[in-house]
């Protein structure tokens, strides 16, 4: 496996823990958690012996060996837990576990969400938002994971950070239902549907390409693409009952990433008809008052705060770049456990149009001059597209720009090679066949294996 591009060469499970064959017991009280952040270059292998344990809502099966890698979470016990783990980055004596003091607010949402999606069919569309490391993206994660745990729900989880790449690569935002159980081992919560077999039930995203790194870079195509990501979820909803009624879990950028004024919160607010604010941090945020500023009285009872989750693990833009890159591997090559096979093909400069979003940063002079959603043109050489993530869309190579932003997008391809003198590039897809006539997409992000 060692010989798959792609993919990094860590060995097998049973290599890595060569160095420290201690296998280490560790109890966990009823509502203790254990907070653990393993490394790229490390995994941690843990079997439950005993007791119900969960990460992000998930439960874990008893004596089975999960394997955790580049990744920040933690191990709640729901009950007394008994637990072996094996790892050469963690010390024996020195673990974080500590009491998760804010179980009891997810708890609590949970059942209100319940009771709401017990009384209509007209399910609640809840947006989580807070300050940067609060707890979000893990409180969307939890609620997903127990609206479908007992009951065949079927809650449509939207990502709204394009810095995360959940379910797709970074620098889209997706709405996915969520049909079955995510994986407890991946930052990215499980597979999507690329190629192939995958371990777990695999996920159907709904997929609109934003494409630059940061929001500020063009807020106006943020919110463009916001609206469209919501006509399409709002009419997958209205289409299957099941889903209505599951209604959606809304997951948003940290607030520093918005407007002052945070007019992409109000746009998502809009577009996705959303009933429930929740917002993570403390009464006295200045955010929070910002926030109840934007609404009217009749609608403040609608807005709850809970605190920032005690779980929380500080990220830094490391580890957030690792898991974009991880999330791009993943989603041409696949994982350790379901490999997929992707297909390079080789294409002439001439038989490709390929646009990209305007960075507004970058690009002061454009920003007076025109609308600030629309795409520019590419010029096709090694600089603008060696190793570079690129989106193709369903929109025809001649069509316009504008026709081209709009368009639904059928999937990523990487730009492997770009060889100037051939006037031939090469890409990689995650399905075979040729390349289609279509337009594409420049995102700002890059590969390189
Ligand atoms: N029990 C827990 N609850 C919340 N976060 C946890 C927990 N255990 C570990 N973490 C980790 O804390 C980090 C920050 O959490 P999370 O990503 O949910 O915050 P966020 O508010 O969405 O961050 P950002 O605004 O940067 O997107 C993550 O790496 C997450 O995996």
């Amino acid at each position: 496996m060692e010989s798959l591009p792609g993919i990094n060469d860590a060995s097998s499970n049973q290599e890595v823990v060569n160095g420290d064959d201690e296998i280490h017991d560790l109890s966990l009280k009823k509502g203790d958690e254990w907070k653990i952040g393993v490394s790229s270059d490390n995994k941690l292998i843990v079997k439950i012996i005993h007791g119900i344990a969960e990460i992000f809502g998930t439960e874990l099966a008893n004596n089975k060996d999960y394997v955790f890698q580049n990744f920040k979470f933690s191990i709640f016990a729901v009950e007394d837990v008994e637990l072996q783990w094996r790892c050469m980055e963690l010390v024996g004596t020195n673990l974080s576990v500590q009491e998760n003091i804010t179980a009891k607010y997810i708890y609590n949402l949970h059942f209100a969400l319940e009771k709401l999606r017990a009384a209509s069919f007209d399910g609640p569309k809840i947006m989580i938002v807070g300050n940067s490391n609060t707890g979000k993206t893990s409180l969307t994660r939890t609620l997903c994971s127990y609206a479908i745990k007992y009951k065949t729900y079927q809650p449509l989880f939207v990502n709204l950070n394009p810095a995360e790449g959940i379910f797709t690569v970074p620098g889209a935002i997706s709405a996915t239902p969520v049909s079955d159980i995510l994986d407890p081992q991946s930052s990215r919560w499980g597979q999507s549907m690329t190629s192939g077999a995958t371990e777990l039930h695999s996920k159907q995203p709904l997929v609109k390409n934003f494409g630059l790194e940061y929001i500020r870079e063009n807020r106006e195509l943020y919110k463009v693409v916001i609206s469209q990501l919501a006509e399409v979820a709002m009419n997958r909803m209205q289409n299957d009952a099941l889903v209505h009624r599951s209604g959606c879990i809304i997951n948003t950028p940290p607030l520093e990433d918005l407007d002052d004024d945070l007019s992409e919160l109000l746009v998502s607010f809009n577009q996705f008809k959303v009933n429930y604010i929740i917002y993570l941090g403390e009464e006295t945020d200045e955010n929070f008052s910002k926030i109840k500023k934007m609404f009217p009285e009749s609608f403040l009872a609608n807005i709850l705060r809970i605190p920032k989750l005690s779980g929380i693990i500080p990220t830094d833009d490391i580890y957030k770049r690792s898991l974009q890159r991880s999330s791009i591997r993943e989603y041409f090559y696949g994982t350790y456990n379901s490999v997929l096979s992707p297909y390079t093909i080789g294409v002439d400069f001439d038989d490709l149009t390929v646009w990209k979003p305007k960075n507004m940063i970058e690009d002061q002079e454009n920003m007076e001059q025109s609308s600030p959603s629309k795409y520019t043109s590419v010029e096709i050489n090694a600089s603008n597209l060696q190793h570079s993530l690129v989106s193709l869309t369903y929109a025809d190579r001649k069509e316009n720009e504008s026709a081209v932003q709009k368009a639904a997008i059928l999937g990523y391809g990487l730009v492997t090679e770009v060889n100037e003198k051939r006037h031939k590039l090469r890409i990689l897809l995650p399905v075979p066949g040729a390349l289609p006539n279509k337009a594409m997409v420049l995102t700002s992000y890059r590969y390189l294996e």
